[in-house]
């Protein structure tokens, strides 16, 4: 299946819920899940360090370094699987990536909070590639203004072997997250393949 548009105000989306077979899907993330050193990394929240909900790991190009909290952070270098992977996308996408945030939320008790991906190294008008692998969980948008941008929030179910683009205004107008869930005991594996520049 192509890539299709999800029509919106003020944002530029795409998503192909067939990008990978879901066999393909299912084997990659235990090949991922096993293989990748994953991190349980601390965020300052209100003054205290909390564990963030969710497992994380960075990958890319040696030059690809990008700061948080403070520190000038290297990616660890491309397995096999993540170069094969960035290849596909970005042959679908027409748009090149230099890194990608890999997140492993372990059941639906882990999710990451309302943000937008508007870090000053990914310049203005970020391609953000997002393949999901495992369990369906929801996908929120919001406006950032909804004066500014009156939407209601919206919600995509993100399928194992989906693939969302978000581009060009996206990240200045909306939003988004991935709440939790009691329903979801299966882990989902999210790969963001990201540009960035230091
Ligand atoms: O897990 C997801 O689908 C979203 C991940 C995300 O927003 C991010 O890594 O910035
Ligand atoms: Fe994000």
């Amino acid at each position: 299946m192509p890539l299709t548009p999800i029509p919106l105000p003020a944002a530029d989306l795409l998503l192909d819920p067939e990008f990978l077979p879901l066999p393909k899907a299912a084997e990659l993330l235990t090949e991922l899940t096993a293989t990748i050193p994953w991190q349980h990394e601390a965020i300052r929240l209100f003054g205290r360090d909390v564990l963030q909900p969710r497992l994380t790991a960075w990958h890319g190009d040696a030059g690809a370094t990008y700061r948080y909290s403070g520190l000038q952070l290297t990616p660890q270098p491309w397995t096999l699987a993540l170069q094969q992977l960035r290849r596909h996308v970005e042959a679908v996408t027409g748009a090149a990536f230099n890194s990608v945030l890999l997140n492993l939320y372990r059941t639906g008790q882990d999710s990451m909070g309302w943000h937008a991906d508007n870090e000053p190294e990914l310049g203005p008008t970020p391609v953000i590639a997002s393949v999901s692998l495992g369990a369906t969980r929801s996908f929120r948008l919001r406006p950032r203004n909804p004066l500014l941008t009156p939407h209601p929030p919206l919600s995509l179910a993100l399928t194992s072997g989906s693939l969302l683009v978000m581009r060009g205004l996206t990240q200045q107008h909306w939003l988004h997250s991935l709440p939790k869930t009691a329903r979801v005991q299966e882990p989902r594996l999210n790969l963001t393949f990201r540009w960035v520049t230091s």
